[in-house]
């Protein structure tokens, strides 16, 4: 496994499912490895630090609660990591939302995690996920222009065209010129992070956790790999 490097000046990144928390059958029980957080704490305090997610700012809030920087639901909220929300994207598509998530189909094992102004449909715990998925296709047809289905971790969410993480991270980037962007993350909405920082001017750093495809430029094993090299930036 490569070992991404540690840029002097850095402006980290860090997405939470799956990168800081371990990967669970619950997402209400998704806690951060027992280091994180007072790993975090340090870091903030010797660099810029910022928590990148798809749960909505009160969930993550509930499980992190550290007054760090944090972007929420894959773009759309900006604020802390102790759940509180500063800014949130406009909520134009609440009716048809609200539509598709009376919608969601009632199958044995699929679960909708509500988000305030989003949801994701889980199905983990399908008796056959396979096929809990193809039905969700199926529901996903009616998602409309302007809003993106999103297959993550055995999960779909819904968010809003043109805003993601991506879009998040390239206006944070712009804000710290004279810092590194390094970022991490497991999962396919933190593609869109990766290609908008590699998309920049400047040199930055992207790393995927885990398994699967990526555009990333490093690759960490898990959780505990993201631990060890973050401590790296306290040397
Ligand atoms: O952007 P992230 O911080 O990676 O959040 C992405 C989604 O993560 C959560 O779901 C995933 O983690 C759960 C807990 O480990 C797991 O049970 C689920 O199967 C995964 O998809 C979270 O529940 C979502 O709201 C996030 O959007």
């Amino acid at each position: 496994m490569d070992q991404p490097p540690v840029p002097d000046r850095p402006l980290l990144f860090l997405d939470y499912d799956g990168t800081l928390a371990p990967i669970v059958g619950d997402p209400e029980k998704a806690v951060p490895h027992p280091a994180v957080p007072d790993l975090l704490a340090e870091l903030a305090e010797a660099h810029e630090v910022v928590v990148i997610t798809g749960r909505d700012l009160a969930a993550l809030g509930r499980l992190l609660n550290q007054r760090l920087p944090a972007v929420g639901l894959h773009g759309a909220e900006e604020g802390w990591a102790d759940g509180t929300v500063d800014t949130r994207a406009a909520d134009e598509h609440a009716d048809v939302l609200a539509d598709l998530r009376a919608a969601v189909p009632a199958a044995e094992g699929v679960v909708v995690e509500d988000k305030g102004a989003a949801f994701a449909v889980h199905y983990r715990h399908a008796p056959d996920a396979d096929a809990a998925r193809a039905e969700l296709e199926r529901w996903a047809e009616a998602v409309p222009a302007g809003l993106v289905p999103i297959w993550g971790k055995a999960v779909v969410e819904l968010r809003a065209e043109g805003v993601s993480k991506g879009t998040a991270v390239a206006r944070l980037a712009a804000a710290h010129p004279d810092r590194t962007p390094v970022y991490l993350g497991d999962d396919v909405t933190d593609e869109d992070a990766f290609r908008a920082l590699q998309a920049l001017r400047q040199p930055t750093v992207t790393v995927k956790v885990g398994e699967g495809e990526t555009v990333a430029g490093h690759r960490l094993g898990g959780v505990e790999d993201v631990v060890a090299y973050l401590r790296r930036f306290l040397d």
